[in-house]
C-alpha cells in the first residue's frame, strides 16, 4: 500500500491516459496495469476535441482515482486555472501540478512550480508536483504543503529512463518521509524497477504503454516489474562491492596436487 494525502492505495503503479491509440485500447491498458490512479490532461484532453461529458464519464468509469494533470500549462496562472477547471470536471481536489519552462526537453519551471504550489495548497489542493531531482527546490514544495513529490526520470515522453540516478538517491535519502514517485522518461519495465529498488514510492508513466505495439502487454509488464522492484526494495538488497568475493566455499574442497 502506498500513501497519497492519506488515502492508501495497493498499486504502486500510476499510468496517464493519453496518446492511446483509442478510448478502447487505453481502458484496456488500464485495466491490465492494476493501476489504482490514473492521470487525465484537462488541456490535452479538451485540444483534442475529447472534453465531452462522455470522455469524462469514461475516465470517471475505469475504476481507478482520477489525478487530473496540468499538461501543456507553461505559466503559473495557467496552471492555477487548469487546477480549479480540473476541480469542477472531476470532483477531487487532487491535482499534478506540471508548469512547463522549456519546450526542448519539457523540464518543470521550478521557480513557477512552487509559486503555484503555494497558490494551490491555500486553496485546499493536494498537489503533487512534477518536478526535477533539485533538493531545494523539493525543500520549498515541501514547506509549500506538498505531501508527494514527482521527479522526472529524464524528459517526458524520451524513453530515457533513470538518467541521474546520484540526483533520485540523494533526493531519496533527504526526504524519507514524503511520498516519491518517479514521473516521466521512463521506457522500459527495467527503468521502473529500478527507481522501485531505490526505495522510490511509485512510477507514474504514459507514452511507454501508449506507444507500445500491444499497450495492455506492455501495461502489464510494467504491473510486474514495480512489483518487482517493491518486492527487492523491501528484501534489502545487498551492497555492490569492487572486488571478486567467492559464492562457493573452498573448505573441504578436494586435495588435487
Ligand atoms: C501523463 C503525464 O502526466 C505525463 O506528463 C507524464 O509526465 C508521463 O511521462 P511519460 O509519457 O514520459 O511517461
Amino acid at each position: 500500500m502506498v500513501n497519497f494525502y492519506g488515502t492508501e492505495v495497493a498499486s504502486r503503479l500510476l499510468l496517464g491516459t493519453a496518446l492511446y491509440p483509442s478510448p478502447a485500447v487505453m481502458a484496456e491498458a488500464v485495466s491490465a496495469s492494476g493501476a489504482g490512479i490514473v492521470t487525465v490532461s484537462l488541456r490535452r484532453e479538451s485540444a483534442e476535441g475529447r472534453s465531452g461529458q462522455a470522455f469524462w464519464e469514461m475516465i470517471r468509469g475505469l475504476g481507478a482515482q482520477v489525478l487530473p494533470n496540468t499538461a501543456g500549462c507553461h505559466t503559473v496562472r495557467e496552471a492555477v486555472t487548469t487546477a480549479q477547471m480540473a476541480r469542477e470536471v472531476f470532483g477531487t481536489d487532487w491535482i499534478k501540478l506540471e508548469v512547463i519552462g522549456e519546450d526542448d526537453t519539457l523540464q518543470p519551471d521550478l521557480f513557477g512550480l512552487i509559486e503555484a504550489a503555494r497558490i494551490l495548497v491555500a486553496e485546499g489542493f493536494k498537489v503533487f508536483p512534477y518536478t526535477t531531482e533539485d533538493l531545494v527546490a523539493a525543500g520549498r514544495l515541501v514547506d509549500a504543503g506538498c505531501e508527494v513529490l514527482m521527479p522526472w526520470g529524464a524528459p517526458i515522453g524520451s524513453g530515457q529512463g533513470l538518467v541521474n540516478p546520484y540526483g533520485l538517491r540523494a533526493m531519496r535519502s533527504h526526504f524519507p518521509d514524503v511520498t516519491l514517485v518517479v514521473d516521466a522518461g521512463i521506457g522500459v519495465p527495467s527503468h521502473a524497477a529500478r527507481a522501485m529498488e531505490m526505495g522510490y514510492d511509485a512510477v507514474l508513466l504514459n507514452t511507454a504503454v501508449a506507444k507500445a505495439g500491444d499497450p495492455a502487454a506492455m501495461a502489464r509488464a510494467f504491473a510486474l516489474a514495480v512489483e518487482a522492484g517493491r518486492v527487492a526494495f523491501e528484501a534489502d538488497p545487498m551492497e555492490p562491492r569492487d572486488m571478486a568475493a567467492p559464492s562457493t566455499p573452498v573448505m573441504g574442497k578436494a586435495f588435487l596436487g
